[in-house]
């Protein structure tokens, strides 16, 4: 069973104190070995250490020891350890990319605490989004048990192919190429598979004939289970965008896919609120059916980028039902996502 230890923590205001270089120096000889990410996060020291191979004892030794060696560091008021461990499962080594030299894509991960606050829907239109920006982007729908993207692009009756082993991406009508389940199962299919298979599935979806693309944007299922734990160990997401609707609980649960993709060392590009405020299409008032702000709020809280809203609107539901991305029409919706995806693309341009 895959493992990370997650202790809940949220961050505080960053100071910039400290210098993860000169940490680094501190660190005994075998945490160095097995750093995956360090950062201050006002005066606090948060490490990811790979931990894979070692037994109870020894990781609490590791861990000690690494608290000892930064305890009384400048500027490290305290220090947080994250080991992972326990791979999820045995999966094939990475392919090389498709043409010698080429770079593989780039990952964006779009995950949410929460199930139903959108995220599907967020990741094909910002995906849709990015490339009417020019970008090439490619879309995995890794929501193995419930995959959604088929239907959003239009792409239902598609089948994907496999070439040299490897999976062929299924090509849309909106420029993105995308692969999902459903491009590999029967129409109504049920796929009740334990972790180790899901994360092998994973995998092909990943590691498929991405072509030229600079990115692949992944649609994650809701939580942090096998797929989410694959992910972070194996493909180490350039940034993960997180969707939630105003509400407290999802809110809740937000904060709970920050604390993980943080402690995994995959950066926050950012929250974006989803069905934020709804405009009534008969007499134009808008409401609010699950708060105002909130979202906003706790970007702020927990010390990550607020990337905008998206208001709840039904034409946002319908087009996405009819395989049309909102994204790739015109008008409001269609801008606030175009928004959306200028905000992904400068973090990514910042950060590549
Ligand atoms: N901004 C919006 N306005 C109107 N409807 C929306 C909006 N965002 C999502 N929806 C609708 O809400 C429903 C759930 O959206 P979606 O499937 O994208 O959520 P999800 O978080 O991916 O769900 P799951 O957890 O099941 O994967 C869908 O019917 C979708 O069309």
């Amino acid at each position: 069973m895959a493992s990370v230890c997650f202790c809940f923590w949220r961050p505080r205001v960053s100071s910039g104190a400290g210098s993860g270089e000169e940490l680094k120096a501190l660190l005994p000889g075998e945490a160095a070995a097995r750093l995956q990410s360090l950062r201050v996060v006002d005066g606090r020291a948060v490490l990811v250490i790979d931990a894979e191979g070692l037994d109870a004892p020894a990781r609490y030794r590791l861990e000690s020891d690494v608290v000892a060696a930064l305890g009384g560091a400048a500027g490290v008021d305290e220090v947080r350890v994250a080991m992972m461990a326990d791979k999820a499962a045995p999966v094939p080594a990475p392919s090389a990319p498709a043409s010698p030299g080429s770079r593989p894509p780039r990952i964006l991960a779009v995950g949410s605490g929460k199930g139903g606050v959108g995220k599907s829907t967020l990741s094909v239109n910002l995906a849709v989004a990015l490339a009417r920006a020019g970008c090439k982007v490619g879309l995995v729908d890794a929501d193995i048990y419930g995959p959604s993207q088929a239907r959003l692009l239009g792409t239902e009756d598609r089948r994907a192919v496999a070439h040299e082993g490897r999976l062929v991406p299924v090509q849309s009508e909106w420029g993105v190429p995308v692969l999902s389940m459903a491009h590999l199962s029967k129409p109504g299919q049920a796929i009740a598979w334990r972790g180790p298979k899901i994360a092998g599935a994973l995998v092909q979806l990943v590691e498929a004939h991405w072509d030229g693309a600079e990115l692949l944007v992944i649609d994650l299922p809701p939580g942090t289970g096998d797929v989410q734990l694959t992910m972070l160990q194996r493909f180490k997401p350039a940034g993960a965008v997180i969707v939630s609707t105003p509400q407290d609980l999802a809110l809740m649960d937000a904060a709970r896919a920050v604390d993980m993709f943080e402690k995994g060392g995959v950066p926050i590009v950012g929250v974006v609120e989803n069905m934020a405020g709804y405009a009534c299409p008969h007499c134009g008032e808008v409401s609010d059916p699950f708060g105002a702000g909130g979202a906003e709020a706790a970007a702020r809280e927990m010390e990550v980028p607020f990337l905008g809203r998206i208001p709840l609107d039904i034409a946002i539901r319908r087009e996405g039902d009819a395989g049309t991305p909102t994204a790739a029409g015109n008008g409001p919706q269609a801008e606030a996502f175009a928004d959306l995806a200028r905000r992904v693309r400068d973090w990514l341009d910042r950060t590549g």
